[in-house]
């Protein structure tokens, strides 16, 4: 369902951050990307939703190829993916239900969008999504009052609430103790089991990402060293993969 082609991103010029990646991932994989930071795990993520736009290569999504969608196309590819942030990136002055329906913007115009109509559907699709992650209970309590676990919750059911075929996620539980990011684990892989929503989702650690992820891809310098099942994964390719030049 993603196929990234030949992709090569260089910002400002400078060193380029990938140097032709090709990737090809299918419907309900759930992929976890690592490599030492710089290596390109975000680049790589944003690039497949174009928030960073290749400087050279393609990049396909069900067929769309996005990398040469007009506006029209692109909001109409985006609504198929999901982005789950490190910083979860919530209104934190806003409630709990207003957070997850936000995942809804993308299917509006701009006039729906700024009068924040929603109908009833999309108010008990916001609904099924807290109870996916179990959270109904906070639907009317402000943002700020969540603890960070609670946030990244929020944030995977404003997800759920675009209706996604595919999930990027930019370590998600970077910012969570063990614990915690664990939890969060948790949800994105019963999503990914019980949905079928591909789920691509960069982490820092290695022990998280063989836990949950069928498949790992390992960057160094803006390159793929190794993209394999997750069970093939050797302490060695590891070593390979976190050794400084
Ligand atoms: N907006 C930007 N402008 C210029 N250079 C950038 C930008 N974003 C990233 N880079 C550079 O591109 C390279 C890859 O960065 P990227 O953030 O993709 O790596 P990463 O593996 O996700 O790292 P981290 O784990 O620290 O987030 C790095 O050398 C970084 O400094």
């Amino acid at each position: 369902m993603i196929h990234v082609e030949n992709v090569s991103v260089i910002y400002n010029k400078g060193t380029p951050a990938l140097k032709g990646v090709n990737l090809s991932v299918d419907k309900g994989e759930f992929v976890g990307i690592l490599g030492l930071s710089g290596s390109g795990k975000s680049t790589l993520l944003k690039s497949i939703n174009l928030i960073v736009r290749p400087t050279f290569g393609k990049i396909s999504i069900d067929g769309d190829l996005i990398t040469n969608a007009n506006p029209k196309k692109l909001r109409t590819i985006r609504r198929k993916v999901g982005l789950i942030f490190q910083d979860y990136n919530l209104i934190e002055r806003s409630s709990v239900l207003t957070n997850v329906l936000l995942g809804r913007l993308g299917y509006k115009s701009r006039l729906q969008s700024f009068l924040g109509s929603f109908t009833p559907s999309e108010y008990s699709l916001a609904m099924d999504a807290l109870k996916r992650v179990g959270l109904e209970e906070k639907s009317f309590v402000r943002a700020d009052r969540l603890s960070g676990g609670q946030k990244q919750r929020v944030a995977i059911a404003r997800t759920l609430c675009q209706q996604p075929s595919v999930i990027l996620a930019d370590e998600p539980i970077s910012n969570l103790d063990k614990y915690t990011g664990e939890l969060v684990m948790e949800y994105l892989y019963e999503i990914n089991k019980s949905s079928g929503i591909t789920v691509l989702v960069n982490l820092h650690d290695t022990s998280t990402a063989l836990k949950y992820c069928s498949r790992i891809i390992a960057l160094k310098d803006g390159k793929i060293v190794f993209d394999k099942a997750a069970g093939d994964v050797t302490d060695e390719l590891l070593r390979g993969v976190y050794e400084e030049k």
